[in-house]
């Protein structure tokens, strides 16, 4: 069974009954909006996260995606990293690169990592330089409502505790207005230090993807997504309302606990 459907204003709800079935549509959409954003604007910008979505994201390394999508205009950011050096098995971009990058033609100037070999702050400030300088040659599209960037496609993972990117529950960086990429130092999920793309940024997205999966997210999901009242918590999950579309991606497990589990 497959199931999809608009759900309140929390954007498109896809629950697929295997991983097999999700990993196919998530390879689908992503190809999908990459044709599209190169048709359009002539590259395609997307950031990814580490965790699950990786190997979720497994099938655009085969066919027919390996063959069909245009790797050679692809620009790889990521919306959150952990600052430990790149060999590391806690570094997302490592992450990408066995599962993803290493496997697909993309040329090796599009990917756009941190620097491992400086503080957390000052990996933050020299990302968002690098991403301000793509703002400006609009490798990275800009936004209509304010100066932030617009990527083509965030994709996210989230935490049980409903976190997303590098953005935990009841953090400051949760208010951070002004800055595109930030970081933290005590992050309750180890590595501690991280840097993370604000809310700002991923807000301003022209597509956002979260991708879930297992019964121990279940209960973040339905806080996430349903109406949940005024008493309703600041998850960092909640607050993901981009101005683009938003579209999340659930297994059966991690779809359990939402109201309505088969609307659409
Ligand atoms: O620490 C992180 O966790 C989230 C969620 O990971 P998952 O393995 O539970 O899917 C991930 O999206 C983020 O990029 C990562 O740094």
């Amino acid at each position: 069974m497959s199931l999809s459907g608009a759900h309140n204003d929390r954007g498109e709800v896809k629950v697929r009954d295997s991983l097999d079935d999700l990993s196919t549509e998530l390879a689908d959409y992503i190809a999908e909006l990459s044709e599209a954003s190169v048709k359009e604007r002539g590259v395609f910008a997307i950031a990814l996260s580490g965790g699950s979505l990786v190997s979720l994201m497994g099938k655009l390394c085969e066919a027919p995606y390996n063959k069909t999508v245009d790797w050679s205009k692809w620009y790889i950011f990521w919306a959150d990293e952990r600052v430990v050096a790149k060999n590391h098995t806690d570094s997302n971009y490592k992450l990408a690169k066995d599962g993803l990058l290493s496997k697909v033609p993309i040329v090796p100037s599009h990917v756009h990592s941190i620097n491992d070999s400086v503080s957390a702050e000052e990996a933050a400030d020299e990302y968002e330089f690098a991403i301000r300088q793509l703002v400006k040659t609009r490798v990275v599209s800009v936004s209509d409502n304010s100066d932030c960037p617009k990527f083509d496609l965030i994709l996210l993972g989230m935490g049980p505790d409903g976190h997303v990117a590098s953005l935990f529950p009841n953090h400051s960086v949760l208010n951070e207005k002004d800055e595109w990429v930030t970081f933290i130092t005590d992050s309750p999920k180890p590595p501690p230090e991280r840097i993370t793309f604000t809310l700002p940024v991923i807000n301003s997205a022209s597509n956002v993807a979260v991708v879930v999966t297992g019964d121990s997210k279940a209960e973040a999901v339905h806080l996430a997504i349903d109406d949940v009242g005024p008493d309703c918590p600041s998850l960092p999950a909640r607050m993901v309302q981009p101005n683009g579309k938003l579209v999340w991606f659930l297994d059966k497990p991690a779809a359990s606990k939402l109201d309505h589990p088969h609307q659409g």
